[in-house]
């Protein structure tokens, strides 16, 4: 017994040595990198308030001063992260899983010890791009018979000007549309499947951040018991109860001769289930939870953020309208897959804002799981997360000339000059979905946002439909653009403000 124990606590005290000596190790490493002004010689609870209240600043300080190389940023937890120049930023994107995680990075950020959610399932990206963007073509005029439907039942009658919380009402109407390809036609207009698509994002947010406010070493103790962790695992059975039915009918109905299998998200997931394991009614679940969460608030943001501008540039609502009619003539109509590719006009409004109004100020959030040795001889040690300043790139005027300044037919007019110039490929480039060192709003390499070329298409659709039946202006009273509220790295429209909508005579 007494060897026993003596045995025990030798092994401990090991450990606690290696896991000391590695964090000198790493916090070596760290120190090494530079640091910007603004943040040094500041105690870490000084450094998070700053950034909390300023980080856009803090980015744009970085970016000026550290083009050639990383340097280190003390961010809303406190603690380091490091930030990556647009120079070095191929390199980096190389790099395969094993040594840069996106899933790791994302499982920190969302707590994923405590909150228990998915944040790494491989099966979510892989159907995603095997599945969803290929079939957009084919998927198309469902899209749009939800599209014409949503708008029907939320938009109000607005025969004359009236005051729309558009946020409020495009998350509803994006839950609908979005629901339809994720979970079917059975299930998307469920009261239960909507709510869960409208409040889920909100939950999961929420718990997070209780998590993180909870001391550390309380959390494996406590963290299970937040009344915002709990929610979670509320939400995740009321998702079981309402795909139960649906999964059972369909496995029932793949074994009968005249069976149509069902196209969508559900679908594919359950096609791919002993692939990848997917073997309970839990962890379907959890993947809707975590595709709902992906989707549904990230479309609705960058819509409202395209509606508030519109509110405030009406020189553009004329232009971009006499595109979609005359797109839609020379189409039979039909909002198509080829008839959004020739919405350029619309495609370089919307990635205008998007340049202006991104969903953050931070992207390609990688958690570094093998130390790295940059080209200039840099070392990132193992431990530490990467980003890459989404602010400061869509404010660089050697790749936005005159960047401050909103111009919402840049792209348009860079792809109209490149095919003056022959240049058809290259024009493509200027596509709101194009991700590069430059258009960082969807991320970054190998795990840049594989929904984008569905969410890209579903505003547009939103759009198309909604410029052709309203005109769209500012409160009285109000001639500027609303603010977005931003807070850390986070940016994100006024979700309570109202815009006026009237119905086109
Ligand atoms: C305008 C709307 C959207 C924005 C702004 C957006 C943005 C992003 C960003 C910044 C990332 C991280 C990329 C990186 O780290 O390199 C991401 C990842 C992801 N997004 Fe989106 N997203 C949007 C819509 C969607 C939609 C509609 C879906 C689903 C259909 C989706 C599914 C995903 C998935 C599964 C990932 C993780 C990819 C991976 O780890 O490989 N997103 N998104």
């Amino acid at each position: 017994m007494t060897h026993a124990l003596e045995l025990a606590s030798v092994t401990t005290l090991i450990l606690l040595v290696y896991v000391y000596l590695l964090q000198i190790n790493y916090n070596r490493h760290v120190s090494r990198l530079p640091q910007i002004r603004s943040q040094q010689n500041k105690s870490s609870e000084e450094n998070r308030q700053t950034y909390l209240k300023s980080a856009k600043a803090l980015y744009n300080e970085g970016y000026e001063k550290f083009t050639e190389c990383v340097y280190r940023m003390a961010n809303a937890d406190g603690i380091y992260s490091v930030v990556i120049p647009p120079k070095l930023m191929p390199e980096l994107r190389r790099l395969p899983d094993t040594v840069l995680s996106s899933g790791k990075a994302v499982a920190d950020f969302l707590e994923v010890k405590y909150t228990h959610i998915f944040a790494e399932e491989e099966i979510v990206a892989h159907t995603i791009k095997a599945d969803l963007t290929p079939a957009l073509v084919r998927l198309n005029p469902i899209i749009c018979e939800e599209v014409d439907k949503a708008i029907q039942a939320d938009m109000p009658e607005c025969n004359d000007w009236t005051p729309v919380r558009i946020y409020g009402v495009l998350a509803n109407m994006v839950a609908k549309v979005s629901g339809r390809v994720f979970v079917g036609p059975e299930l998307c207009q469920d009261e239960n499947y909507l709510e869960a698509g409208v409040q889920y994002t909100i939950e999961l947010m929420d718990a997070q951040r209780r998590v993180k406010n909870m001391r550390p070493f309380l959390r494996p103790f406590l963290a299970d018991r937040l009344p915002e962790v709990r929610q979670l695992r509320k939400r995740e059975k009321m998702a079981i109860d309402f795909l139960r039915p649906i999964v059972e009918a369909r496995l029932e109905g793949e074994k009968t001769k005249d069976w149509k299998e069902p196209d969508d998200l559900l679908q594919w997931f359950l096609k791919r289930r002993t692939e990848h394991n997917l073997d309970s009614m839990a962890k379907l679940a959890k993947l809707q939870l975590g595709i709902i969460f992906t989707a549904i608030h990230t479309t609705t943001m960058t819509a409202t953020n395209i509606f508030y501008s519109l509110a405030v540039t009406p020189e553009y609502i004329e232009p971009i309208r006499e595109e979609i009619r005359e797109v839609l003539a020379a189409n039979g109509g039909v909002i198509s897959s080829k008839a959004l590719q020739e919405m350029e006009r619309l495609d370089s409004y919307m990635k205008e804002v998007f340049r202006m109004y991104p969903n953050g100020y931070i992207s390609f959030l990688r958690k570094v799981l093998k130390g790295v040795t940059l080209s200039n001889g840099q070392y990132i040690p193992p431990g530490v997360n990467l980003e890459v300043p989404v602010c400061s790139i869509y404010r660089d005027n050697s790749f936005y000339p005159d960047s401050d300044t909103f111009d919402g037919f840049r792209s348009y007019k860079l792809r109209k000059a490149e095919v003056s110039a022959g240049n058809q490929g290259v024009s493509a480039r200027n596509q709101f979905v194009n991700v590069s060192e430059q258009n960082i709003g969807f991320g970054y390499g190998r795990h840049a946002c594989p929904g984008r070329f569905f969410a890209v298409n579903e505003i547009k659709m939103f759009l198309a439909r909604m410029l052709l039946k309203y005109d769209i202006k500012m409160v009285e009273g109000v001639t500027r653009r609303w603010a977005n509220i931003e807070t850390g790295a986070e940016c994100m429209p006024d979700g309570s403000k109202e815009i006026l909508f009237k119905k086109v005579a």
